[in-house]
């Protein structure tokens, strides 16, 4: 996502931010090489490994990030959901020759059976897998790097989110609508990964399903009236977006991939809410950490944790690294501790069943990127030793 700090911001408590964005410039200039000589290291990798991220990679977790082992999944199953995924994938024309590596070396398949293993089966697996291509789809073609922009976002977003969240409208529209939601690829993901979600789906599932990702689409919206803007967030402006523009609509499907229903009104409890929402900011701030490196080398630079405290705060790059490994940490803690007070609390086997399943997809999504070389390197602060 585009970044511009023209002249930088002026008046008071601003320095910083200038500073910040002369380094933005420079580190510009300096990554265009580092582009240049990544994606060959990349193409060479990618290569060397057929594009396939390997799940016997040693896990290699950030020196000090809190975090669980996660349940190893069954690579019979893991290869099965690829499959699947690709299959499906090729049918709707989604993913152009240019961009298969990518694909398989994302592991569609790891990511979902590592989050759910408790799962019901494969096709409640196939459900989250084709959802997780989809979100990605409009992540990378709408705001990102293939071809994504924060120019127009809004317009294309909305109708995105038609394809999830149907139109009920006088008749005479229903034909354009339905042609105008095919157009593209992240369209016909969104709205194929739906369709085949809902016969799996109690209705306050899907309704909870479209709500996460309304959520998704409103942080993606902040972030590009930042980028637009050439504002550097506060901190906790920031974190604001960040738990909107989240893996929460990845870990709220836990009951329904494993094929049982958290009730609505249970759901809507505060304290739940409240876990779900630390689950989900405990899983994206890893991703911060982990693609952090990624995202300095980013076509267009990324906001990411380290970067917004390195600005905001004016720390040096390790600094704020390190800084956004301990906010990680609270959150984290924060998660454990109130999910077992509120297991005492509130005893009942469904929502434990709910929390554990939080507990999973927090514990595999951490293990997904610490093993994902293809997509991720840690940036070099650590001695050899412990690194
Ligand atoms: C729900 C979902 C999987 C959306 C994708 C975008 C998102 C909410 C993330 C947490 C991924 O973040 P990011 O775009 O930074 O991903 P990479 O760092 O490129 O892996
Ligand atoms: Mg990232």
């Amino acid at each position: 996502m585009t970044l511009r700090i023209p002249g930088g911001p002026t008046g008071p408590g601003t320095a910083g931010l200038r500073i910040a964005g002369l380094r933005e410039r420079e580190r510009e200039r300096e990554s265009e090489q580092e582009e240049v000589e990544q994606e060959e290291a990349e193409q060479e990798h990618g290569a060397e490994r057929g594009g396939v991220p390997d799940g016997e990679q040693p896990v290699r977790p950030i020196p000090g990030i809190r975090h669980r082992p996660a349940v190893q999944p069954d690579p019979a199953l893991v290869a099965e959901v690829d499959r699947r995924t690709e299959q499906w994938a090729k049918e709707l024309d989604l993913v152009p020759p240019e961009w298969e590596d990518q694909f398989a070396g994302f592991g569609f398949g790891r990511a979902v059976c590592l989050g759910h293993p408790d799962h019901a089966d494969v096709e409640r697996l196939l459900v989250a897998a084709r959802l997780l291509v989809a979100e990605n789809l409009v992540d990378d073609c709408y705001c990102e790097d293939h071809g994504g922009s924060p120019e127009g976002l809004g317009a294309r977003l909305l109708i995105a989110h038609s394809a999830l969240d149907p139109l009920h409208s006088a008749p005479e529209y229903e034909a354009s609508w339905r042609a105008g939601t095919t157009e593209d690829a992240p369209l016909r993901s969104y709205r194929s990964a739906m369709e085949h979600a809902l016969p799996w789906a109690a209705p306050a599932q899907a309704d909870r399903l479209r709500h996460d990702l309304g959520r998704l689409h409103l942080g993606y919206l902040g972030e590009a009236a930042w980028s637009l803007d050439g504002a550097t967030p506060a901190v906790w402006e920031y974190l604001v977006m960040r738990q909107f523009n989240n893996f929460r609509p990845c870990l709220t499907l836990t009951d329904l991939v494993a094929g049982y229903e958290l009730p609505a009104p249970l759901q809507a409890l505060a304290p739940v809410q409240r876990l779900t929402a630390l689950a989900g900011n405990a899983a994206t701030l890893v991703n911060d950490l982990y693609s952090y490196t990624k995202e300095l080398r980013a076509q267009h630079p990324h906001l990411n944790l380290p970067t917004v405290l390195a600005r905001r705060d004016q720390l040096p790059e390790r600094d704020a690294y390190l800084r956004a490994v301990e906010v990680h940490n609270t959150i984290m803690d924060a998660f454990e501790s109130e999910s077992a007070q509120l297991r005492t609390s509130v005893p009942d086997p469904v929502l434990a069943r709910y929390l554990t399943g939080l507990h999973s997809w927090v514990a595999g999504n951490h293990e997904w990127h610490a093993t994902n070389t293809y997509r991720y390197t840690l940036p070099d602060y650590w001695p050899q030793e412990s690194a």
